[in-house]
């Protein structure tokens, strides 16, 4: 059984073991996993290949060393996933985590651990490390997340089709200046829409109404958010929230949602009175819970290299969606 040997007991202080690990991309579309032995830390459970900087060592220079040394590959690209704190009962890690877009070399178990390679909506089949569920989280999700808005049943039933063709893959229909008929009409429209295009779609409505609707999950207003205080709806369906502080941020990383919305980072159309977070802001309060979390407010497709910087999945938006964009 893994994890039952007896913790060493653990000191409010003990020191945080920084830890790079990276989330490999194969040209499918698929992702590299390892099992760690038996022995190890957190021993027989599956991990994203990594392990601790150190002293001295960048995370980047960590990922690529640890890369080296346990696949025998040489990380060429990568951008920063997600960043996590986690406290286990023996010890208290920091994970930066890295998706690998490529590499040279052919992957193998150097330390003789078993690798696999999965379909990213496989992963939550295998047991990995308690840390990992947000990673495993941001693993799954893309880019970027498009935001079904605006008024008109026929005006939005256009729009859709144009974001459809664009090729994204993640879609919020949130639609909030429709009657309750005409967003039921609209759901009818995107639902089977969505299904035959593999994307994933969450409505900006009650989590009943997304459950019995076909769609994929839920995505709740900040109101909605803080008026629960566990998940609506179980996994496989989504849940993900729109957040405007760290307060709700965390409220969100306590409900258990799947990921967040945070905003506005700059000004923005929709909001003109709302006071922007800014660059800056937004990394500290993303730093500060362990969820994926998009940047939303003001951006265009192309910000989505200085929002991953900055600590975001990627970014989220309403307008700017349908001219120029073009998901990898
Ligand atoms: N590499 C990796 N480590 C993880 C993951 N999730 C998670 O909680 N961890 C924890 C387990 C360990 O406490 C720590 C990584 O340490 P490690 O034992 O792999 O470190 P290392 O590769 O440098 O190994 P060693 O030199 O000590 O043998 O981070 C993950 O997905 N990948
Ligand atoms: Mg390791």
């Amino acid at each position: 059984m893994p994890n039952q040997r007896p913790a060493p007991a653990m000191t409010p202080t003990a020191p945080i073991l920084e830890v790079a690990a990276g989330v490999i991309h194969d040209r499918e579309g698929r992702i590299l996993i390892a099992k760690r032995p038996a022995h190890l830390h957190q021993g027989d459970l599956w991990e994203f290949p990594g392990g601790k900087l150190e002293p001295g060592e960048t995370a980047a220079e960590a990922l690529r060393r640890e890369l080296r040394e346990e696949l025998d590959i040489d990380a060429e690209a990568a951008m920063p996933l997600i960043d996590l704190r986690h406290d286990y009962p023996d010890r208290r890690v920091r994970l930066s985590v890295w998706r690998v877009e490529r590499f040279t070399g052919t992957p193998k178990g150097l330390q003789g651990q078993p690798i696999r390679w999965v379909r990213p909506d496989e992963l939550p089949h295998f047991d990995f490390p308690a840390a990992n569920r947000p990673i495993i989280t941001a693993a799954r999700l893309p880019d970027h997340y498009a935001i079904l808005d605006g008024d008109g049943l026929a005006g939005l039933k256009t729009r859709l089709d144009r974001l459809v063709a664009t090729g994204i893959s993640m879609i919020q229909l949130r639609a909030k200046g429709l009657e309750a008929r005409d967003f039921a009409a609209l759901v009818d429209y995107t639902v089977p829409l969505c299904r035959r295009s593999g994307i994933r779609l969450l409505l900006n409505a009650a989590p009943e109404l997304a459950r019995n609707s076909g769609a994929d999950g839920v995505h709740l207003t900040a109101a909605r958010l803080l008026a629960l205080d566990a998940r609506p709806l179980d996994a496989p369906f989504w849940v993900a929230a729109s957040c405007h502080n760290a307060a709700e941020l965390r409220h969100a990383e306590r409900v258990g949602v799947d990921f967040a919305v945070l905003s506005p980072v700059r000004p923005t159309a929709s909001h003109p009175g709302a006071e922007p977070l800014g660059w800056d802001v937004f990394a500290d309060w993303v730093d500060r819970v362990a969820l994926p979390v998009y940047a939303l407010g003001g951006l265009l497709p192309a910000d989505v290299g200085e929002a991953k910087r900055r600590g975001a999945q990627g970014i989220a938006g309403i307008r700017g969606f349908l001219e120029g964009f073009a998901p990898q």
